[in-house]
């Protein structure tokens, strides 16, 4: 038996990926949905699934999970076959769009998902982790959209699942009830579980990710941590204030954009801020205040997917 405090049900230690996905292809009619992507998640890992609409997240999250075949290629989850149902036990599951069933009380809703597993959370710590014992006896179908996805989310913790995936678990939510999930999501993190989550919100990649992969019209276009995407774009943003105007500075080495904001912060965005700094410097331009930032996650974000399009 597993401690009621423990989130995640231990099966002998493994270094071997929890999922992994090799040469996938996946067609839908004429469109290509995936087109050769190989991923592996080690037990531990919190992955965020990147990429813009339609690239392929839910399609490599139904075959990861077991809901849909590849064409070609090799899916594994546990090291075996993803629909066979033992290892259906040891994943935890939210898809995009899935509804809560609207006639049953969250505490029938909570106790039918709970059967399935051998060793399911206790309902009373389940709803309490989630902020839901108020709602114990309300319908699902009558809850607000932050309980309805809190109680998604904690469906699929229910069974102490090794592997947890969340398809844009917060979507539609509120910073406040968005803080809420997260808060849950990195319990269950620190308690050894593993997580794959997309996400149309950077700052909740950046929040829960330690790794993130990028997705693009069906193939992985890069993987790595925050920190390696933000590089790989190599830009970053050197700011200052000036009385000269924004056409001033196009001409510094690396500059690739140059704005002014309402607050007279001049921003000159630059694929080599130690050059442009030096050159402002040499060429004796009047600033104050500057500052050199990296690239944030969604500028390099949309810069990869930007690329892949030209
Ligand atoms: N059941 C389906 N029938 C037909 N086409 C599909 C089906 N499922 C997905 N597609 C197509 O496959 C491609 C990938 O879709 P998918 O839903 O995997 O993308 P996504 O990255 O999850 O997008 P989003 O961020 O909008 O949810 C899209 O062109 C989509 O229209």
């Amino acid at each position: 038996m597993t401690s009621p405090a423990a989130l995640v049900q231990r099966h002998p230690t493994t270094t071997a990926p929890l999922a992994s996905a090799e040469a996938v292809t996946k067609s839908f009619g004429r469109t290509a949905a995936l087109t050769g992507v190989s991923l592996q998640i080690h037990p531990g890992e919190s992955v965020g699934l990147l990429g813009p609409n339609g690239a392929g997240k839910s399609t490599l999250i139904g075959l990861l999970s077991g809901l849909r075949r590849p064409d070609s290629g090799t899916v594994r989850l546990f090291g075996e076959n993803p629909s066979h149902p033992r290892t259906r036990l040891r994943l935890g599951i939210t898809p995009q769009a899935t509804a809560v069933p609207q006639n049953l009380t969250v505490h029938e809703a909570v106790q039918f998902v709970a059967r399935h597993y051998p060793d399911p959370i206790p309902s009373a710590q389940l709803l309490k982790d989630f902020g839901l014992v108020e709602a114990e006896r309300k319908q699902c179908g009558g809850l607000s959209g932050g309980q309805q996805r809190r109680l998604l989310v904690a469906l699929a913790l229910v069974g102490r699942p090794e592997l947890v995936i969340l398809d844009e678990p917060t979507t539609g939510l509120d910073v406040d009830a968005r803080e809420t999930l997260w808060s849950q999501l990195r319990t269950y993190r620190s308690s050894g579980g593993t997580l794959l989550i997309t996400s149309h919100y950077l700052e909740e990649i950046q929040a829960l990710s330690s790794r993130v992969v990028v997705i693009d019209r069906g193939t992985v276009i890069a993987d790595g941590t925050v920190d390696d995407i933000r590089s790989r774009v190599a830009v970053s943003k050197v700011s200052f204030l000036t009385d000269l105007p924004a056409s001033s500075f196009l001409c510094l080495p690396g500059t690739v954009d140059v704005t002014v904001a309402d607050t007279g912060r001049t921003t000159v965005v630059t694929q080599d801020a130690d050059a442009t700094v030096r050159q402002l410097v040499q060429d004796g331009l009047p600033f104050s205040q500057l500052e050199v930032h990296g690239a944030t996650l969604e500028e390099a974000f949309l810069s990869l997917t930007a690329k892949e399009q030209q």
